[in-house]
């Protein structure tokens, strides 16, 4: 299952550089008070983040640099003073590597205008960077060490950044445990597991994804046993990492790296993801073995990490799953893009269903915490579906509850959950964080919400820490067909078909992502965001003059406007200097009437390229 932890060599390595946060106090070390710190403590432990670079006896030439941070928090950077500090490595803006909550970056060669912006020595500075914030944030005693899993989607480049991560990780004395291949799910749900057998639980996780971007690129997703890390704690992980990375000279890399492997373990953690997915299922059929026997179920990981869901999910439970695709890891995505919102993706798992006469497909992204289905006649249940269909299921068990969704969901959703399912609908703002931390509040204020999902796919459930996990949304699809095939009340994907009857959807439904050029003269230096609110402001304006236009009475981001039967959304992209463009309405003709109204009002900005809208009108 895992092989044995080695030595604990790391420690001798570690010892003249130091930078700490301190959030409460600001309050500066002297370089004795350091030193004498780092003699009588836990060598690598507590408040510290050792970045290798020089001797011990450098300790007697310790500088301060203090970096501030706002009113969150302050770096102390302890930093020795000596020529053969200075780094060879170019100046990275880390800050350009924040997405969200995420951080992203291009950690291959070979695409024109791409540079490698995420290398080696970048990431080991973020993991050590992490793995010093999760230090100061659980202050352990001296005896205890922390340790951090690691885990990777099948990109190109995951091994090399995995073994940076680890690197990182170790310099400042936390234990490393490497999964291997993993689900983004699967790595925060090993902060939770109570099992020393697989070192569990953690005491903080990354996961090494780029979702589904292209192969070149990568990133890293954060976590804690309260969940994924908020967009502060991203930037000031970031700020952080690049004052180490400042530091870091090549002999210290290298120091770093031998010593780093005495702390890294390996532990196969998917064994138990997957066994506490098949348990959930067997519960919900009353503790069936093989509650899916002669369901055929087909999955499409699109070459990503989900491959694991049909030989240690479905297979255990029963369900036939040959027929299934792109199950092999393959960093180059050489079929289709690994995103349940792409249209070849979907077409690709609606044939295999339709060709293998299987009763449900079911397809993955890249890292597998968003998903989609297809029922057995080819219908797709994604986007405003799935949605639908979720809180069809979450309504059943708590009749009532709020479902929180992002901003781009139809009209026909809300009336779907309100008039037909009961429940409320309040939709909310793009961004898997958005959806789920807006009902965590909810819960705290005393409304009861039970689901946050996006069109996406990604969606998380209470019952499941608030976790945005693909692979359980789909779990909830197969207790629902085990549990009516137990009950006798229906076999097959008609179960989940039928959840779904009398939403409403439009006859057309247009996604139009309008760029920002950020270098047009018209942003007269400004950033791209603020000419993104001047655009906005200004289409709100226009539109409120119209009577044949209303506004959205509740929006929480960019115009809503209904109108001509339909509706349109112009936003801000939470990460690209785009205002993406959302447009349902039930004809063609209606579609282009609201386009039209939207198009009138934002030509005049020189630096917004409406090409795809301009296309649009002329249909
Ligand atoms: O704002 P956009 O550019 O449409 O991107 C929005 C999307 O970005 C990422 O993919 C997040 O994982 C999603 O949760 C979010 O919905």
């Amino acid at each position: 299952m895992m092989a044995a932890k080695s030595g604990n060599s790391t420690q001798n390595v570690f010892l003249a550089q130091h930078c700490h946060w301190n959030r409460q106090s600001h309050t500066r070390f002297s370089s004795n008070s350091c030193a004498l710190r780092m003699r009588s403590t836990h060598p690598l432990q507590g408040w510290r983040l050792a970045w290798p670079d020089k001797s011990a006896m450098q300790l007697h030439t310790l500088t301060t640099h203090r970096i501030d941070l706002g009113n969150r928090a302050s770096i102390h950077c302890h930093a020795a003073q000596c020529t053969s500090a200075v780094s060879s490595f170019k100046k990275v803006d880390f800050l350009k590597l924040q997405n969200g909550s995420d951080i992203r970056g291009v950690a291959v060669a070979g695409v024109e205008g791409e540079p490698v912006n995420l290398t080696e020595p970048v990431t080991k500075a973020i993991a050590a960077s992490f793995a010093a914030w999760l230090l100061e944030k659980k202050k352990p005693s001296e005896s205890k060490r922390l340790r951090i899993s690691v885990g990777h989607d099948s990109r190109i480049s995951a091994q090399k950044l995995q073994d940076a991560v680890s690197h990182g990780i170790a310099s400042t004395g936390v234990d490393v445990i490497q999964y291997g291949l993993a689900s983004t799910p699967a790595m925060f749900n090993s902060t939770l597991t109570e099992d020393e057998n697989f070192l569990c639980p953690v005491d903080g996780s990354i996961m090494i994804t780029a979702s589904h971007l292209p192969y070149n690129r990568n990133g890293f997703k954060f976590f804690t046993n309260a969940g994924g890390l908020g967009k502060a704690d991203i930037k000031d992980i970031l700020e952080h990492a690049a004052n180490i990375f400042e530091k870091v000279t090549d002999t210290s890399l290298k120091e770093s790296e031998e010593a780093a492997n005495a702390a890294i373990s390996k532990v196969d953690y998917m064994v138990v993801y997957t066994a506490d997915l098949v348990a959930a299922v067997r519960k919900a059929a009353g503790n069936v073995e093989k509650p899916l026997e002669r369901f055929r179920i087909i999955v499409d990981a699109g070459n990503g990490a989900g491959g694991f869901f049909a030989g240690k999910v479905l297979e255990p439970l029963g369900a036939v799953t040959t027929g299934s695709q792109f199950l092999e890891p393959d960093g180059m995505f050489p079929n289709h893009v690994p995103n349940p919102e792409d249209k070849a993706a979907m077409k690709a798992i609606t044939q295999a269903v339709l060709e293998n006469k299987a009763d449900l497909g079911i397809i993955f992204d890249t890292d597998v915490d968003r998903s989609a289905a297809v029922d057995s006649s080819g219908r797709e249940l994604n986007r405003n579906r799935l949605i639908a269909l979720m809180s069809a299921l979450v309504l059943e068990e708590h009749p009532g509850t709020t479902i929180v969704t992002d901003s781009v969901t139809s009209d026909g959703l809300t009336a779907f959950i309100e008039k037909k399912l009961g429940g409320k609908h309040h939709r909310f703002k793009r961004g898997y964080k958005n959806v789920i931390d807006e009902a965590i509040r909810l819960n705290s204020i005393g409304e009861e919400s039970h689901l946050a999902i996006e069109t996406s796919g990604h969606g998380a459930l209470k019952e499941n820490h608030w976790l945005d996990d693909g692979a359980y949304l789909m779990v909830k699809l197969l207790n629902k067909l085990a549990s009516a095939r137990a009950s006798g009340s229906g076999s097959g994907s008609k179960v989940l078909t039928d959840l779904i009857e009398g939403l409403e959807e439009a006859a057309v439904a247009v996604e139009l992502r309008l760029k920002i050029d950020q270098n047009h003269a018209d942003l007269k230096g400004g950033s791209f965001r603020d000419y993104g609110e001047v655009v906005l402001k200004h289409l709100e304006n226009t539109t409120s003059s119209d009577p044949k236009l209303k506004k959205a009475p509740i929006n929480y981001e960019g115009v809503r406007v209904s109108g001509h039967g339909g509706w349109f959304l112009l936003r801000l992209s939470l990460h690209d200097p785009v205002l993406p463009l959302n447009i349902e309405a039930p004809s063609n003709e209606d579609a282009v009437k609201l386009g039209l109204a939207v198009l009138s009002a934002v030509k005049e900005f020189a630096a917004l390229d409406t090409s795809a809208l301009d296309k649009f009108v002329q249909k």
